[in-house]
């Protein structure tokens, strides 16, 4: 039987060690009282150990918070998680992180910030209170409120004023990434997220995998596919605001995550990379420059691939232009749902595509692919390998694939997917919702290749929780 005093002693034991991590780093514990968040100071750092002490404290915490507060309560917390959304949306829209900048610690009462923020003091009050409940903002004195750590990310680095005044550029700073991505699921995931059951009721959809019959289609009442819908001149707004949010959340992956997603030195000179669906040609432009005998190509849209052109045509990026210059690097107009133009290239890569759609449409995606492979063609798909919120032993799961990492659980934890605190099954859910797309488990992938004509070779991962995308080579089967 679990006690809550075996729980306690397992938070106790692992925050210990990252005590003791962060005194050999030299760094202080952060307090989420800090007036701001500067990188490099979270407990949290690429040492596997330290992630590893994190996840068991926070699967520890949660089930123990799950287990002491009543039931009931925790379902209608759970519940009532939008409004936390709803809420940090608001605040970044209003620019209050920027409005309390200057006032400190000391914080400004409410009624100033909502005039600095041009709303009724009565109704940002719940709001900040909902968010400081949290941690995001501070009540310093009754009706005070103060920045904080988290709160602190907010802020998109110009004046209320500027941002009031040109709200076209609110985005325009590097700090503004997280803002944008706050006020993309505040907006966009909200919005989805409420239309959710109509779509899977909907006798017509239910079943239904094409990628405009989802809870977007519902929410925004289109027929588009969400990137069509947003590429319409009203949405341009929000698309930017995606591209930014995307943009951003790229720093905070591993930085040898593609050097390590496939093994590129095996690969003789010239041999040929097609980074299909590869955006605007960035991973393309990672990939060659760290290997400058291979001959990549990105693969994607015509919009997409005429913007990509201009972006690595100007005078700050000539290292990229020399490259395409060079033909190490071409863009190249393609839609993925027909033939492959590259026959028998030695690798096709596919980052973040395969889990944008279902699997029938991702089918046709991956047998284009194999019409076109050579019999020495390795595929590389990159994606999230969605973990099992049970525990999965070695006895009762036969998938051997070489590289797999099974998660593991300290006793007496019970369920897996508390350590990584939602990330992974949250991505899976707005997948689903932006266009019936899915985060695959490990079987999932080898049923859905081996249907494609492919063989799951191997799988690299950083982590067994999904914090990183895996990368899942593959090599061609008879059809
Ligand atoms: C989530 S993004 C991933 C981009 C890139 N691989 C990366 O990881 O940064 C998916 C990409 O698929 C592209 N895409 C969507 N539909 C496509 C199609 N039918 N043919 C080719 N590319 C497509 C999009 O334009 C977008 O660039």
């Amino acid at each position: 039987m679990t006690s809550l005093t075996t729980l306690a002693q397992l938070i106790l034991k692992n925050c210990e060690a990252l005590d003791a991590s962060c005194v050999a780093r030299g760094i202080a514990v952060p307090s989420l009282d800090d007036l701001a968040y500067t990188p490099g100071s979270d407990v949290a750092n690429h040492d596997p150990a330290v992630g590893e002490a994190i996840r068991t404290v926070t699967n520890a915490a949660l089930q123990l918070l799950s287990t002491v507060r009543p039931t009931p309560l925790v379902l209608y917390s759970l519940a009532l998680g939008g409004t936390v959304s709803a809420a940090a949306h608001v605040a970044a829209e209003l620019h209050v992180a920027e409005a309390l900048k200057e006032s400190g610690e000391k914080g400004l009462h409410i009624n100033d910030i909502a005039a600095k923020c041009k709303t009724d003091p009565l109704k940002l009050a719940p709001i900040l209170r909902l968010l400081a409940s949290h941690w995001v903002f501070k009540e310093v004195t009754p009706d005070v409120f103060a920045n904080n750590r988290m709160s602190s990310l907010l802020d998109k680095g110009q004046s209320v004023e500027e941002l009031q005044k040109y709200p076209e550029s609110k985005y325009s700073k590097p700090s503004a990434g997280m803002a944008a991505g706050i006020n993309h699921f505040g907006d966009e995931t909200l919005k989805l997220s409420a239309h959710l059951y109509e779509a899977l009721s909907d006798p017509d959809w239910t079943f239904s995998s094409a990628s405009n019959k989802c809870a977007a289609n519902k929410a925004f009442n289109t027929d588009l596919t969400l990137w069509k819908f947003y590429e319409q001149p009203e949405q341009r707004e929000r698309y930017d605001r995606f591209k930014i949010m995307m943009a951003s959340a790229e720093k905070f992956q591993a930085p040898d995550l593609i050097s390590k997603s496939f093994d590129w030195m095996s690969l003789p000179k010239d041999a040929v990379v097609v980074d299909v669906g590869g955006g605007m040609g960035n991973i393309s432009m990672l990939i060659a420059k760290a290997n400058p005998e291979l001959k990549v190509v990105c693969q994607d849209l015509p919009e997409t691939i005429e913007t990509g052109k201009g972006r690595w045509n100007g005078k700050e990026r000539e290292g990229e232009a020399s490259m395409i210059a060079a033909g190490r690097v071409s863009l190249q107009a393609y839609d993925f749902f027909s033939a492959q133009p590259i026959k028998n290239a030695s690798v096709y890569f596919l980052k973040h595509v395969l889990h944008d759609w279902s699997d029938a449409a991702s089918l046709e995606i991956l047998r284009n692919i194999r019409a076109a492979a050579g019999p020495d063609t390795k595929l590389v798909v990159m994606d999230k390998v969605l973990p099992y919120t049970c525990l999965v032993s070695e006895d009762t799961d036969t998938t051997e694939v070489p590289g797999y990492m099974r998660p593991t659980l300290p006793a007496p934890l019970t369920n897996v997917g508390a350590a990584s605190a939602g990330f992974p099954y949250t991505a899976a859910m707005q997948m689903l919702m932006i266009g019936n797309g899915q985060e695959r488990t490990i079987n999932h992938f080898v049923r859905l290749l081996k249907e494609a004509g492919w063989k799951l070779e191997c799988v690299r991962q950083s982590d067994a929780l999904a914090q990183n995308p895996s990368s899942l080579t593959a090599v061609p089967i008879p059809i």
